[in-house]
């Protein structure tokens, strides 16, 4: 979709900005231009859309080489988000949203009517933000007014550089949240440049790291922390890149307990007088189609005809197969929970396991190794230090 071929970008003063670079992203691909400040991201992203040109090699847009598209009829086919993100101050969210419609000369009440389709999938309901000028709006909710803007005129591309990069770590990593639902729907092929490590593997498809003007290694975020190509992408990554591969590394059905199962309708008796048979101090409640409803403890007091139903708790911290580790670790601490039960992926709620602390740690290291020796993750055996 995208497809560098030996581009390099020299400045007026003789700084070369991108050396020789070469690269392709894929339709509906993500990938996040990472790397220190000044080493030439944005450059690379503005001869995209032909606000810098390049001094020498040549870039494709869906097999068409963009030196030979007029540059107004280009910009046409990319969206551009960028940190300040320019909006016009003395328009509405609504008219902001519909510029480019506006500029395509769309009809005016179609070009509002995408405009308030794309506020309500950015997550601003136009009815409540579409009249507001931006001035009313806080950081976050301008930047997704500039996502919604440059979607307006559906493009096949889109250009994003650190666009959210102004907002706090929290509204942040809303946003990133949210980008990533939407992306989902959406499929654009996106450009991102950022400086954040984080950023760049919790969004990537593959990433991008840039040394100073050249691509250090462009690999999926798993690979690019586990395996990094060269010292110098190490270094940039991290010493705590362990961590961070818990934002990619997805949990799977390997690494779930599965303790022991009680159902709603089961009497509480019968219930608890099994699990105390077993050993087992609590036990997960499912109902009668095998759906996660909560849990109850071993020690529940018995009276002669109740069932599980009446005793059984809620159980908050779930989560579906797939999540990331980072996401379990995080849903345990909010809940204070010493485990999470994991449910099927299709949002059927289909109870699969649970997942305890120890487990989670082994799958992480397990998905380390698995990097180094080039294995699927189930085939990797760790040592384990016996706690019990
Ligand atoms: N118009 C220009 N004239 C001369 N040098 C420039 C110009 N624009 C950028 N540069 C230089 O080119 C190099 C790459 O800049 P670029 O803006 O692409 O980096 P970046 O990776 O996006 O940095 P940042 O993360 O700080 O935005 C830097 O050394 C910068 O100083």
């Amino acid at each position: 979709m995208i497809r560098f071929e030996h581009v390099t970008k020299r400045y007026a003063d003789g700084t070369t900005a991108v050396d020789d670079l070469s690269f392709e992203v894929a339709e509906g691909e993500l990938v996040t231009l990472v790397g220190p400040s000044g080493c030439g991201k944005t450059t690379t992203m503005k001869m995209v859309n032909r606000l810098i040109e390049p001094t020498e090699g040549t870039i494709f847009l869906d097999g068409d080489d963009i030196s030979a598209i007029d540059p107004v009829e280009l910009r046409r086919r990319i969206g551009y988000v960028i940190q300040q993100v320019g909006l016009f101050p003395h328009k509405t969210v609504l008219e902001n949203t519909a510029t480019v419609p506006h500029l395509l000369g769309w009809k005016r009440g179609k070009g509002r009517a995408r405009a308030a389709e794309l506020l309500d999938l950015v997550g601003l309901d136009p009815s409540v933000y579409g009249d507001r000028y931006p001035e009313q709006l806080s950081g976050g909710q301008r930047q997704r007014v500039g996502v919604a803007r440059a979607l307006a005129a559906d493009p096949p591309v889109l250009l994003m550089d650190e666009p959210f990069g102004a907002v706090d770590p929290v509204v942040r990593e809303r946003l990133q949240n949210e980008f990533l639902k939407l992306q989902a729907q959406v499929r654009k092929t996106v450009l991102f440049v950022t400086h954040d490590i984080e950023e760049a593997v919790r969004l990537g498809d593959r990433i991008a790291v840039y040394g100073h003007g050249r691509i250090e290694q462009f690999d999926s975020p798993a690979t690019v922390l586990g395996a990094p190509a060269t010292p110098y992408v190490a270094d940039f990554v991290g010493a705590d890149r362990g961590l961070k591969r818990l934002s990619v590394t997805p949990i799977e059905e390997s690494d779930l307990d599965r303790p022991p199962v009680v159902h709603l309708d089961d009497t509480l008796a019968e219930a608890t007088a099994r699990l105390r048979s077993e050993g087992a101090r609590w036990a997960v409640v499912l109902d009668g189609r095998e759906n996660l409803h909560g849990w109850i403890p071993a020690d529940t007091p018995a009276d002669g005809t109740a069932s599980v139903r009446e005793h059984a708790r809620r159980m908050e911290a779930w989560l579906p197969l797939g999540a990331p580790l980072k996401q379990a670790f995080a849903t345990m601490l909010q809940h204070d929970a010493g485990w999470i039960a994991v449910i099927d992926e299709g949002g059927e709620g289909r109870f699969l396991g649970v997942l305890t602390p120890a487990r989670l740690h082994e799958a992480l290291r397990r998905s380390i190794d698995a990097d180094a020796q080039a294995l699927p993750r189930a085939e990797v055996a760790v040592e384990t230090v016996a706690t019990a």
